[in-house]
This record gives structure tokens, sequence and C-alpha cells, in this order.
């Protein structure tokens, strides 16, 4: 069974995504937008380390493969970790946007379980956009990006300034952030080239 509440139906008057003109070609990897972070950075010794990668229009694909640590039943993801890969792939999305912007709602439909070792194949897709409001949808498979799906999500993403991170974050780790060059260029590209 699965199904999608009204909050993720997209309204009358939503358009389509608009892939921003200084995307990434499609096929090349991301790389993490925080190194702390839990989905994709490489600072995170047992995060995700999910890899993402550009597609065409707004689109992603991204791999993460299911360690010991990642573990609810015994040798089986737990699915709080299953839903963080999907809602990291679809917070990815939004870079090919050129759009700043935080998960508000994501609905997971877990299909099958998710055995440790598995190599999650996930890809996402920007469905419409609607003011702030941005819709998306992943789905998740295993052996090989032609196996059967495992995992699926919906989600609303809103966008927000980059000060809802500033105005909200723990002051030690926003002034770690500002003094990373690498994240300043990027909050400056946000800034510069909305
Ligand atoms: C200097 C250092 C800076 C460093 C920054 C570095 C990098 C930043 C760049 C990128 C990072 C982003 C993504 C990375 C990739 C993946 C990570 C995964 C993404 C996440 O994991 S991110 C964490 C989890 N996430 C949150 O931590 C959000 C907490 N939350 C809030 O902060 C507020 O809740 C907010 C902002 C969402 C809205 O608040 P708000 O006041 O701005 O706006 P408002 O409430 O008016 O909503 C506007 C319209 O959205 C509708 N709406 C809102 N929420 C809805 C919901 N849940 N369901 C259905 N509709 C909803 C309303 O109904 C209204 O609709 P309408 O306009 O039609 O009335």
């Amino acid at each position: 069974m699965s199904g999608t509440s009204a909050a993720l139906e997209p309204p009358v008057g939503a358009t389509k995504p608009v892939r921003h003109p200084d995307a990434p070609a499609p096929g090349e990897l991301l790389g993490p937008h925080y190194g702390e972070c839990f989905g994709c950075g490489g600072d995170q010794p047992h995060g995700l380390h999910l890899a993402a990668r550009a597609g065409e229009g707004v689109s992603i694909t991204a791999e993460f493969t299911v360690r010991p640590e990642h573990q609810g039943a015994p040798g089986l993801a737990h699915g709080g970790v299953l839903a963080t890969a999907l809602d990291e792939t679809l917070g990815s999305l939004n870079w090919l946007l050129r759009t700043i912007a935080v998960t508000g709602r994501l609905e997971t439909d877990f299909v099958r379980p998710v055995p440790v070792g598995t190599t999650l194949q996930l890809a996402a897709e920007v469905t419409a956009v609607a003011g702030r409001k941005i819709y998306s949808r992943a789905t998740g498979r295993i052996g090989g990006p032609d196996g059967p799906v495992v995992v699926r999500a919906e989600a609303l993403f809103i966008e927000v300034e980059v000060d809802h991170f500033i105005d909200h974050g723990r002051k030690e780790e926003i002034q770690a952030a500002m003094n990373d060059p690498d994240q300043i260029r990027r909050v400056r590209a946000f800034e510069v080239n909305p």
C-alpha cells in the first residue's frame, strides 16, 4: 500500500522545475554540501557518506552502502537511516535549482527490507514548484539501478534564506562553517546567483 497526503499534491498553478543554467552537468558528482552532514559529509564517521550525482533536468542519482552501524533489526538497515538517505538525495535536488530549501514534509514507503552490505541506488526528481514550495519524489533500489524498488518517498521542501541556518544553528558550528572558505563560496553563490 502507498499513498500521498494532500499536502504533497502540487496546487493548481504549480509550475515545472527549471534547471539553473549553472547547475552541475549531468553525470557530475555534487560533493558534500557540509563536511559534518550525517547524510553526505566526509567528516562524519558514522554518516551515510551518500554520493549524489547530477542527472538530466532536475534529477539526481545517488548511492549509499548500508554499514553495520546503520542497523535497526539484526542485519537490516534501520528505517530512519533509509529515510535519511531519501531525504539527503531529495535535498540535493535543490542544488540544481540553486535554491536553499529545507524538508517540510517527507513521506516514506518501506517496500522491502534492506540488508547490511547492500548498496542502495537512489533516484530523485523535482516534480513541481509553487512559490517557496518544491515538490519531489525519490526511489531506492537494490541490485543495481534497474533492481527492485525497496523504498520510495515523496517530499515537500520549503525555500529558506541562508539566515535560516545562521539564526537557528548552534553558534560553534555556524562560526566554523563561516570560516570554511568553500562553504562561504557556496553561500555566496546562492546569494549572488539565486
Ligand atoms: C553560514 C553557514 C550557513 C551554512 C549553510 C550551508 C549549507 C546550506 C545549503 C544547503 C543545505 C540544505 C540541504 C542539504 C541537503 C539535504 C539535507 C536534508 C534536508 C533536511 O533534512 S533539512 C532539516 C529538516 N527540516 C527542518 O529542519 C525544517 C524545520 N521547519 C522549519 O524551519 C519551518 O517550518 C519551514 C522553514 C519549513 C517553514 O516555515 P516558514 O515560517 O518559513 O514558512 P510557513 O510556515 O509559512 O510555510 C510556507 C508554506 O509551506 C507550507 N508548509 C510548511 N511546512 C509544511 C509541512 N510540514 N507540510 C506541508 N506544508 C508545509 C505552509 O503551509 C506554507 O504554505 P502556504 O504558503 O501555501 O500557506
